[in-house]
């Protein structure tokens, strides 16, 4: 069975089909509807099919680095491939091996008490927005769900996540403007405890001016929640903007030195062409991406499913 057909059969059992393929469109426009438009002069995988395919990869935002090996790989074992069809299929399961899924580990599960989740992430780059996303996803599956506002130090930080926890209904731990984000971090860990919070999302500060500061700040979070909980906390996720392309992986570089990240939730998915960036976050950062923003709306964040974005940046459904 060609390649592309296993992972559409996969992909029809995601109820999200719409959500993600809508999602990806801008994605798809510049990937692969233009991989598309080479089928009209097609004749077998050349250097100027390899160029082309390059220059694919890097307007999406692959980055050259990653692109390279891509494209290396694609020439290695594709040599005696003569019709596009063939060629397509080829390229998105030179993709899907790439990434691996079967290589991720599963998320970390707190089975005795709450699971700490900290959202790390440069300001503006949704970590707000996404850790709202999250508490309506989690309740979505019938966790209960605090939040922490830890980011005490951008202005309007902790209103704004308070307001999101009023709207969806649930516990809001703050403190005050300028106070230690551990000393709310220690105080939304006892409420979870207490309270049998199942899921704990910490709302920590976007700081990467200076290094240094950053990582006193988080190793000192990292040690009082293990404190309060064992093994917490339990994953440690970097909300990275998609329309940032490759400059979002050298923000992630930053914060991986700063810090243990467990996953990437990469945002505004939707408002972006460069979906590329996921190979790349593959291959330079070695770490699970766990979710995609699609929207602006609490409703808007789904768990990162291989099958479904690389169908959603190709060929989408358009026989369906
Ligand atoms: N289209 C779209 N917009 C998003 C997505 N995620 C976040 N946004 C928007 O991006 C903007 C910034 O999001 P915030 O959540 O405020 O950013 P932040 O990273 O929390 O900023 P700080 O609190 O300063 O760290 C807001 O206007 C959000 O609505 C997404 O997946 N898609």
């Amino acid at each position: 069975m060609a390649f592309f057909q296993k992972i559409k059969d996969a992909f029809a059992r995601n109820k999200d089909k719409d959500k993600y393929l809508s999602g990806l469109s801008r994605s798809k426009k510049t990937f692969g509807d233009r991989l598309r438009a080479l089928s009209n002069n097609f004749h077998g995988i050349d250097d100027e099919l390899l160029e082309e395919i390059m220059i694919l990869m890097l307007e999406s935002d692959v980055g050259i680095h990653t692109a390279q090996k891509l494209v290396d790989q694609f020439e290695k074992e594709g040599k005696n491939i003569k019709n596009y069809d063939s060629m397509e299929d080829y390229l998105i399961s030179i993709l899907y091996d790439f990434y691996d899924p079967e290589s991720d580990p599963q998320i970390r599960y707190n089975e005795d008490g709450p699971t700490v989740i900290l959202m790390v992430g440069v300001n503006g780059a949704g970590k707000t927005t996404t850790s709202a996303k999250l508490i309506e996803y989690y309740k979505e599956q019938g966790k209960s769900v605090a939040v922490a506002a830890a980011d005490t130090f951008r202005a309007g930080a902790i209103d704004q996540i308070a307001t999101w926890a009023q709207r969806l209904d649930v516990p809001c731990i703050k403190g005050k403007q300028g106070q230690d984000p551990s000393s709310v971090l220690v105080d939304a860990c006892r409420y979870a405890k207490e309270n049998d919070i199942d899921i704990l999302i910490a709302d920590t500060a976007g700081r990467l001016q200076n290094k240094t500061n950053l990582m006193k700040e988080l190793s000192k979070m990292n040690r009082v929640c293990e404190k309060e909980i064992p093994g917490a906390p339990q994953e440690v996720w970097l909300v990275l903007d998609a329309t940032t392309g490759q400059n979002g992986i050298s923000q992630a570089k930053e914060f991986l030195e700063a810090t243990n990240v467990t996953g990437i939730i990469l945002t505004k998915m939707d408002g972006t062409a460069k979906g590329g960036v996921v190979m790349a976050i593959r291959d330079l950062l070695h770490l699970p991406v766990r979710f995609l923003g699609l929207g602006e709306k609490p409703a808007d964040l789904r768990p990162f499913d291989l099958n479904a974005y690389l169908i959603g940046i190709t060929k989408g459904l358009e026989d369906e």
